[in-house]
């Protein structure tokens, strides 16, 4: 198969985490017989560095022109520390998420079975983790209307949602369900909130066209409370942009390092792969940084174009990493394995044929993540 994939490495860990993702990619097309062209373009810091604009208009032509982005995190203390800032790192990708109409973010959370006794919860209540979350990635209280006063000691961020932009998720995420354990998870704070109330109308009414999946309803609170106590009772959970961000954070907790999260955030014409984790600036540069979030991510670009064996390699040589303990400090903090140790042995076992042969993603266990 041949892809034009759209390279935005970013800030900070970005580009060294990307560049162990590239690796692998390029182990792939080398084992299986692809061609994926790389074409590298700024966003974020280091786009308004070079351009004053953290979306410069030739990357987003670039995204739109490719079959899929392939990215890797925003984010720089510099514009952190300065909230006059006018321009911001995360304008960049929030911009870059509503142009390409990525309304989905998919993400995946698992424990893999060698990371059991790395995680800080007890083993009992986390080995049977297996759940994905559906975020709606265009709308909500990142996208509305934001206001300061003129004195600048008010201010407001407008939480707004459409019943088209609930809708279409919504129809991904019970497709998902019922390729899945079919149990789906609303999670909202519809106690309080209206936009939360219209996310339960609509959501309960699609629920109806998928009769085989149990629609549950559960307040964000109470659900960051569940992801910790009893995390294998999620299947498939859905909700709104910022509820989404921050559950998925936390759930990371579970399989032992926010390192380890990748995602998918598709459209109806774009898709694009990121790890869930930002730019890691205190890592910068320091050879540190786990780089299986963004391999993992690679491996949802494959499985997204059908190559479920070339996806299952990724994982499967992930797999073996962690097994041998080539892992960076962030799962464990004697390890003297750097970033580039561990996406170079990741992408030189992908061609271990005896490994791969007769896999997919329902074995392997990145499930069927990115059905569409
Ligand atoms: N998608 C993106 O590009 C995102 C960008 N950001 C931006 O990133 C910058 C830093 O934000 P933070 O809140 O510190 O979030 P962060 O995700 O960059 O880091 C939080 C903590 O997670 C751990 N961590 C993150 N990535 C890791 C990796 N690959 N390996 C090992 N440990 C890892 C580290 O302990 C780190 O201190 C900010 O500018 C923020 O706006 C934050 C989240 C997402
Ligand atoms: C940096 C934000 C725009 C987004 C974020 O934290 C995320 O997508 O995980
Ligand atoms: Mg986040």
């Amino acid at each position: 198969m041949k892809l034009k994939i759209a390279l935005l490495p970013g800030d900070g860990i970005g580009p060294e985490v990307a560049a162990q993702a590239v690796a692998c990619l390029q182990a792939v097309e080398e084992a299986f017989g692809h061609q994926f062209e790389f074409t590298k373009a700024p966003v974020g810091a280091i786009a308004i560095d070079q351009t004053g604009n953290p979306l410069p208009d030739d990357t987003l032509e670039l995204c739109k022109q490719s079959d899929a982005v392939l990215f890797g995190a925003i984010g720089d203390p510099k514009y952190d520390n300065d909230p006059e800032s006018k321009v911001r790192p995360e304008q960049g990708l929030l911009r870059l998420r509503k142009e390409l109409g990525l309304f989905s973010n998919i993400r995946p959370v698992k424990v893999f079975p060698t990371l059991i006794d790395k995680s800080p919860l007890r083993k009992e209540r986390i080995e049977n983790t297996d759940f994905v979350i559906y975020r709606e990635l265009t709308g909500g209280i990142y996208f509305g209307e934001k206001f300061l006063s003129e004195d600048g000691n008010t201010a407001s961020d407008l939480c707004i949602y459409s019943e088209e932009e609930i809708s279409r998720i919504a129809h991904l995420a019970f497709k998902a369900a019922k390729g899945r354990r079919k149990k789906l998870t609303l999670v909202d704070k519809a106690n309080v909130l209206e936009s939360s109330r219209l996310w339960r109308r609509v959501v309960t009414r699609i629920g109806e066209s998928y009769p085989d999946v149990e629609l549950h309803y559960l307040f964000v609170d109470n659900a960051a409370m569940q992801m910790i106590l009893n995390p294998s009772q999620f299947d498939v959970i859905l909700t709104e942009n910022m509820f989404g961000d921050i559950l998925s954070d936390e759930g990371s907790v579970i399989g032992g390092s926010i390192g380890l999260l990748p995602s998918a955030s598709v459209g109806e014409s774009s898709a694009m792969f990121e790890p869930i984790h930002g730019s890691y600036p205190q890592a910068t540069g320091k050879n540190i940084a786990n780089p299986i979030a963004s391999i993992l991510s690679a491996a949802m670009l494959l499985d997204h174009f059908g190559l479920d064996e070339e996806a299952a390699a990724v994982v499967r040589s992930v797999n073996k990493a962690l097994k041998k303990g080539m892992v960076t400090p962030d799962l464990d903090p004697k390890s003297k394995h750097g970033t580039d140790d561990v996406g170079q042995f990741i992408a030189g076992h992908i061609s271990d044929s005896d490994d791969f042969k007769g896999l997919n993603q329902e074995n392997i266990g990145l499930g069927k993540s990115t059905i569409i």
